[in-house]
């Protein structure tokens, strides 16, 4: 593994290649996506977060043409997700790696996480109340955002820290602006893992793609598959493409799709 998502990143010993120069087919490989910052851009209140309409034909296309081999891989809850996807078809594995969509084979039990979730539930709701943050709650996670409030960022992402270190079973996670806390045996890197035995993605090489500290277990878990991470934006990372900006990953994936090979 090439890092720990919620730690620092090590970079890998390579600079990551630009990702014009990917050379990837629609019949070889499958595709997973992250979702704020991917395939939607950020804004400040994640309520109202969308992707692009022009963008929203590409990924329909890549998900026909794949035969169904894509998935997004997020942080949000799933139905969440499923509700910003709205009419793509596309299977999403949600709170970090704990929700599975029903057409990638459901979730299963998730009481014993949703009751650690619970524990930390009060201080969190204190703490969010006295600095007036929103406090995102999901089935597999609990989010604390700091993007209207940075002054809070350090206090949050202590306050993280400290509830997942006295909960068992879950764990701190720092991404763009916000601090959660997630469980601790699962990520995107597990998710991918565990849909590259379905048959829609089985023998085929991985890809995924995300912008955040968040998706580097997506990114180390496809590449030691022989696939690779494509990362958008910047800071340090172990995947082995990088687009600068998440317009130019647009617009690599429309011509990808364009081109249909
Ligand atoms: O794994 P992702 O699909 O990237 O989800 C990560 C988190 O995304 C959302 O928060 C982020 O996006 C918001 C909207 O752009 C932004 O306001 C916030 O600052 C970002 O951290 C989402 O609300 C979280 O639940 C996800 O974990």
């Amino acid at each position: 593994m090439c890092l720990q998502t919620g730690q620092k990143v090590q970079e890998r010993a390579e600079m990551p290649i630009d990702i014009s120069r990917a050379n990837f087919s629609l019949a070889q490989h499958c595709f997973f996506f992250d979702l704020d910052g991917t395939l939607a851009p950020i804004v400040d209140d994640p309520s109202t977060v969308a992707i692009p309409d022009d963008f929203k034909p590409a990924l329909a296309r890549l998900y026909s043409q794949t035969g169904g081999a894509v998935a997004i891989l997020t942080g949000r809850g799933l139905s969440d997700a499923l509700t910003i996807l709205d009419p793509l078809p596309l299977p999403v594995v949600g709170s970090h790696g704990l929700e599975y969509d029903a057409r990638l084979g459901g979730s299963g039990d998730q009481s014993s996480a949703q009751a650690a979730l619970k524990e930390v539930l009060a201080p969190l709701q204190a703490f969010a109340a006295a600095k007036d943050l929103k406090l995102e709650c999901k089935p597999g996670a609990i989010a604390l955002h700091y993007r209207h409030a940075p002054e809070h960022a350090v206090a949050a992402q202590r306050t993280i820290d400290n509830v997942a270190s006295f909960a068992s079973g879950l764990r701190a996670l720092h991404g763009k602006m916000v601090s959660e806390v997630t469980v601790a045996s699962v990520d995107k890197g597990t998710a991918l893992t565990t849909l590259m035995s379905r048959t829609e993605f089985a023998g085929r090489v991985p890809v995924m793609v995300g912008d955040d500290v968040t998706d580097e277990d997506g990114f180390s878990a496809a590449q030691s598959w022989g696939g690779c991470g494509i990362k958008i934006g910047s800071g340090e990372t172990c995947a082995k493409y990088r687009a600068e900006t998440m317009a130019e990953f647009h617009h690599w994936l429309a011509k990808l799709v364009a081109e249909g090979k």
